[in-house]
């Protein structure tokens, strides 16, 4: 699928909703993007495709919806997906894991971020995929998670960046849409 006929697809299958008179704000539901097979197909080829030249050998995502789009991007490029944990659930991962902890992100929270050390080395060049970028908070403390482990971070792609240009650019985030696309 062209670019422009996803970032059409992904706008209409987009909701803003209203959590209730307890919330300031509107709450993002992306679940219409998931329901349509389309969009399912091209989310991987579509969000691979900037970085495809630089030859990533893995894809990493943080939990949870990361887990979703993940392994999709992973599967277009013909390479493995990593998962990232957060430490605030229940999971335990009993084996050796190298964490990171995250600046003060998009909800004013702080957590660490945990990827299995066999599961990501020196020769990794790396690619991070997250559905949407905020305050890029995870982002950069996968890159951290990255270079601890001797791995190269090539860059990340997202659906949505809710950050300004310029932090995009740091970040080297390629996005399909923006969150002003969201509220137009
Ligand atoms: O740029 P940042 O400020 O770090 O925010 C972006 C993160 O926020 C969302 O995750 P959330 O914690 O809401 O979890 P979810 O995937 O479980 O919805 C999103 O999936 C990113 O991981
Ligand atoms: N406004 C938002 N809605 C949903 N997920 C988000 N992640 C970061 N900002 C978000």
């Amino acid at each position: 699928m062209r670019r422009a006929e996803l970032r059409k697809r992904l706008i209409d299958g987009f909701r803003w909703t209203d959590p209730g008179p307890e919330s300031t704000h509107l709450v993002s539901d992306s679940s219409g993007w998931w329901r349509d097979p389309a969009i399912l197909a091209g989310l991987g080829p579509a969000l691979s495709e900037p970085f495809r030249a630089e030859r990533p050998t893995v894809v990493i995502a943080p939990e949870v919806t990361g887990l979703l789009l993940g392994p999709l991007v992973a599967n277009a490029l013909g390479v493995g997906f990593v998962p990232a944990y957060k430490n605030t659930g229940e999971r335990r991962i009993a084996e050796a894991t190298t964490w990171a902890w995250t600046e003060s992100d998009y909800r004013g929270r702080r957590l660490a971020l945990g990827v299995r050390d066999r599961h990501l080395g020196p020769d990794d060049r790396v690619l991070v995929v997250d559905d949407w970028v905020a305050s890029g908070a995870q982002i950069r403390a996968l890159y951290e998670l990255i270079a601890t482990r001797g791995g190269t971070a090539l860059g990340a792609t997202a659906l949505v960046a809710e950050c300004p240009p310029e932090v995009a650019r740091q970040l080297r985030l390629d996005s399909v849409l923006t969150t002003a696309d969201l509220h137009a």
